[in-house]
């Protein structure tokens, strides 16, 4: 396959080394100096594109890759307001559009477990939680995608929580996210459900961003061919 690399960066970087390996070609590499090249992409040129970007870069990418009728695998987080509209275009005008906030295999049955466990926790009171998120010092986001993408499946199932806070809130009715920024961490994500007598604690540890890149390398193998918006629900078929 040819794929379009949109963002040349640190997933950018490690998607193509295991690309190559697996004897892709590179159509684009489109870094912050050379973003006209962005208009070169098209359905010509390039099978799949794979944007791992800047929140602010996101929506023009994708947006351009879509009306060239290339498909589109999105990794970047913190640009949750405008996907929207990516997806009620793809709903009006076809293609295909992939975004993940996380795109380890991990992450994902991580994230059944935490809602299999906040459907237990409704029948629970008694117990509080919170999610905690820690990333390297570079990470441009606070809360993480993938602390988002926590919380959105615990508010899903636990009716005493209405929403979600990037603090610690004395409001009981609010989901408080932690986020904190240390060295090069890859990704470290834990709820903890915690009672007068115990605590419950789920955790997510990525060693390294390989998961992350292997993920999002065989989602891009996955998707042309295939018409509308996708996540990593259809893909692993949970
Ligand atoms: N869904 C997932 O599984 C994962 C998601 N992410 C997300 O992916 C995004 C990128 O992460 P990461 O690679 O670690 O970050 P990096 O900062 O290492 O890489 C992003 C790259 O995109 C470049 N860039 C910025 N704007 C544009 C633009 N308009 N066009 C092309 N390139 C641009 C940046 O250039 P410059 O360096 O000059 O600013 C940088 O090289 C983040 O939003 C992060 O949260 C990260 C890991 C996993
Ligand atoms: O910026 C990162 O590095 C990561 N971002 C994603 C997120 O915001 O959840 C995924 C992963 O945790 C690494």
């Amino acid at each position: 396959m040819n794929i379009a690399l949109i963002g040349y960066g640190k997933m950018g970087q490690a998607i193509e080394a295991l690309a190559l390996a697996a004897g892709h070609s590179i159509s684009h590499r489109i870094g912050i100096h050379n973003t006209d090249e962005l208009q070169q992409i098209s359905s010509a040129t390039t099978d799949v594109a794979i944007e791992f970007t800047h929140p602010e870069a996101a929506y023009a990418n994708v947006m351009h890759c879509l009306q060239q009728g290339v498909p589109v695998v999105c990794g970047t987080t913190g640009w949750l307001e405008q996907k929207a509209e990516v997806e009620a275009w793809v709903q009006a005008h076809g293609g295909a559009f992939f975004w993940a906030s996380n795109f380890s295999i991990g992450v994902n049955l991580f994230f059944q477990v935490n809602q299999y466990l906040a459907r237990l926790m409704e029948k629970v009171p008694g117990y509080e939680v919170q999610i905690e998120e820690i990333h390297h010092i570079h990470k441009k986001d606070a809360p993480s995608g993938t602390a988002i993408t926590l919380a959105e499946g615990i508010l899903q199932e636990l009716s005493r929580k209405k929403g979600w806070a990037n603090e610690l809130k004395e409001d009981p009715e609010t989901l408080p996210i932690i986020s904190i920024r240390e060295a090069e961490v890859p990704g470290t994500h834990s709820i903890r459900w915690q009672s007068a007598t115990d605590l419950l604690e789920l955790k997510h540890e990525a060693f390294s961003r390989q998961g992350f890149a292997s993920g999002a390398l065989q989602v891009a193998q996955w998707l042309p061919g295939r018409t509308g918006v996708f996540g990593m629900d259809d893909f692993l078929s949970l």
